[in-house]
């Protein structure tokens, strides 16, 4: 046989163990690294793997030296709202007065903000938005990620967001999953009419449904927002139709919207700052994925980061998310939210890449494409200019990223091969 290409010389290959389950607890600390590796390639896929020594004697179209670098599965991001109108520099400096992000959201900021600019913006402009913030989060390592709605509120914008992400996955050749988080914030004019509120999103489950619009739904379950009751019977409903469940849960009152997660069966429960002692003993139980977001605590402001270390102790599945959006973390960078879950979370590099990869796909249903490399799987993969895989967490703030490959070409790259390239008028 001839591959299509082999790419060798792999310092350290990063090889998430792949089940069936989400990796739980202890299970967090096993990673599979090979040193002095190779991966042989062939029709996207992976169709070899093994050491640099036994790839000389294969054949092969074309060799890639990785250099002695690091090699990983392509990221996923599990947690973004990606498509979204207009910007929130302006709330900075009220952040900074100290005004919580709640009462922004009570004041008609906040998420209501971005629901105005993504009204008035046309499909095309939020395409091209998005478009761009995803480039990035490909550069960043990321080939998998998921994308939600809910700067609509109505039937008109949160569809159009829809169809934008439908429109980026035929743009663009990486996966995305699809959000529908209609749920996301109480509209002013149905202030104190959230039921209603909640009726009018559901009537659109089964044109989504219909139109393949979303895999999942969401709702935002929090003190001034959605309350226990509410998302119960609404993500019940969604259940009902046969859409896969996420939940904005305990991210600032404890609630019990982690409980409620596990007991609707939701792929994950998102945030979880404010998650009690009973909701972590609840997630060990289950198989729901803590998705944490340790980028939106940081940018928040806040001292209590969400207490993944009890978490992982005491035999949940834990996986990270930038949680991209222009309100409570702006960044597309999954790397900086890696070196958070060093400082902040207290997880061990080995725990974080199995939070950004197998842990990540299972959040969102694509463990069997997604998240690790095995012989048959899709090749996404990143070159990292790093020396070692604890590296990342470890340098922050930079993009380490050198390539990124999905189903074996080459989707993006740095243009500097070795640090930054200064302009040659200088
Ligand atoms: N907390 C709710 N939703 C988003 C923030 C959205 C926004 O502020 O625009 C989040 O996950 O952090
Ligand atoms: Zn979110």
């Amino acid at each position: 046989m001839t591959y299509d290409f082999i790419l060798y010389n792999i310092g350290q290959l990063i090889l998430p163990k792949s089940k069936e389950r989400p990796l739980k607890g202890q299970e967090m600390k096993e990673l599979n690294i090979s040193e002095n590796a190779a991966i042989g390639i062939s029709d996207g896929k992976v169709a070899w793997l093994g050491s640099s020594i036994d790839a000389e004697s294969l054949k092969a179209s074309e060799r890639i030296d990785a250099q002695g670098k690091v090699v990983s599965p392509g990221l996923v991001d599990p947690h973004t709202h990606l498509v979204f109108g207009g910007s929130r520099e302006h709330e900075l400096s009220l952040k900074q007065a100290g005004v919580p992000y709640l009462e922004i959201l009570a004041q008609g900021g906040g998420i209501l903000s971005t629901v105005s600019a993504t009204k008035n913006a046309s499909e095309e402009e939020l395409l091209q938005k998005a478009s761009f913030h995803l480039e990035r989060m490909i550069s960043y390592g990321v080939t998998t990620m998921e994308a939600k709605s809910g700067y609509g509120l109505d039937a008109e914008t949160e569809l159009k967001q829809l169809r934008v992400v439908q429109r980026l996955k035929e743009k663009y050749p990486v996966s995305i999953i699809s959000t529908f988080l209609g749920a996301h914030a109480i509209p002013p004019e149905f202030k104190g009419k959230e039921a209603q509120f909640l009726e009018h999103m559901s009537d659109l489950l089964d044109e989504i449904k219909e139109r393949g619009l979303a895999e999942f739904v969401d709702i935002f379950c929090e003190t001034g927002v959605f309350t226990i009751e509410q998302s119960r019977k609404y993500l019940q409903l969604a259940k009902d139709k046969g859409f896969g469940l996420k939940i904005h849960a305990d991210e600032i009152d404890p609630l019990g919207g982690t409980e409620l997660a596990v007991s609707l069966g939701a792929a994950s429960a998102d945030h979880l700052v404010a998650a009690s002692d009973e909701g972590i003993k609840r997630l060990a139980e289950g198989s729901t994925v803590a998705v944490l977001l340790p980028g939106t605590t940081f940018y928040l402001g806040k001292d209590q980061y969400a207490r993944a270390r009890k978490m992982i102790d005491e035999g949940a599945a834990v996986a990270l998310a930038t949680d991209f959006n222009p309100g409570s973390c702006v960044t597309e960078n999954l790397q900086m939210i890696m070196s958070l879950a060093a400082l902040k979370l207290k997880m061990s590099a080995e725990e974080i890449w199995n939070g950004v990869t197998v842990n990540a796909a299972h959040a969102i249903g694509k463990s069997q494409e997604a998240g690790t490399l095995e012989i048959g799987r899709r090749a996404d993969f990143v070159i990292w200019d790093v020396p070692n895989y604890q590296y990342i967490p470890y340098h922050y703030g930079v993009n380490h990223a050198q390539s990124v490959f999905r189903s074996g070409k080459k989707l993006w790259e740095r243009m500097a091969y070795s640090g930054v390239q200064l302009s040659s008028a200088w």
